[in-house]
């Protein structure tokens, strides 16, 4: 689905992770904090009526944009993407922070699954689902920068797709790298 049929449920995505980078990182008066529930209260009520099942629903689908308009992961910016390999951008914002300006441990295959799991999706193959997300935490990845995120299929062995993937800082140096197995489905399984 391009992004292009739903402007400004794009537009509401991207505010909405402005939303999530600037609350985590704020530390407000009451007063204001009690004025942004109110205004967050508000978007709840005014959205509930619009409730749609999974099949309908905007966030997640929209494969041609960055984080497929959905706001639980990263949004990761696709730079070269084949059959076999993909390489792109992304920025743990403060809303991913774990410590000392580390990205949280469990964002990190948070992205990964995103990352692979397009991945073993992609080229006309069959749906998949993640069997397993092995992640090795080489440094500290960093809340701020822009990092490197590259992945390909290692191999496949009938309905087994291993793939690997890396991030990597801005000095060039791998942060993170994983191996995940994401296994075809069968007809009709779920
Ligand atoms: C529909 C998918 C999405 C479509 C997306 C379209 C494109 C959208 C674009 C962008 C998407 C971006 C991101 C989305 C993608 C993220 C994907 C997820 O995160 S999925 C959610 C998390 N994963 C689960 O919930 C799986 C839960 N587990 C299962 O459903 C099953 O266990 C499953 C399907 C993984 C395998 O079960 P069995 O019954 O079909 O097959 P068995 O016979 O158990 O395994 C087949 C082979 O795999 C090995 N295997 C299975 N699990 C293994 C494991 N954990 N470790 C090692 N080997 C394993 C087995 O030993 C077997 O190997 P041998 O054929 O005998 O050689």
């Amino acid at each position: 689905m391009p992004p292009a049929e739903h402007p400004e449920f794009v537009g509401l995505i991207e505010a909405l992770r402005a939303a999530q980078e600037t609350i985590t990182g704020a530390r407000p008066p009451e007063d204001v904090a009690r004025k942004a529930r109110e205004n967050l209260e508000e978007i709840t009520r005014l959205l509930s009526p619009f409730t749609v099942g999974e099949s309908e629903q905007l966030t997640g689908q929209m494969r041609g944009l960055p984080g497929r308009a959905q706001a639980l992961a990263p949004a990761f910016h696709v730079d070269v993407e084949g059959n076999d390999r993909v390489s792109g951008r992304v920025v743990f914002g403060r809303f991913y922070l774990g410590g000392n300006g580390a990205a949280h441990g469990g964002s990190l295959p948070l992205l990964f699954d995103e990352v692979l799991g397009r991945l073993a999706n992609t080229g006309g193959r069959s749906p998949s689902r993640t069997a397993y997300l092995h992640v090795n935490y080489r440094k500290i990845t960093p809340v701020g920068p822009e990092l490197r995120v590259e992945a390909h299929f290692d191999r496949e062995e009938g309905r087994k797709r291993y793939l690997v993937g890396t991030i990597r800082d801005p000095e060039g140096e791998i942060t993170a790298d994983a191996e995940g197995l994401f296994v075809a489905l069968r007809p009709g399984q779920p």
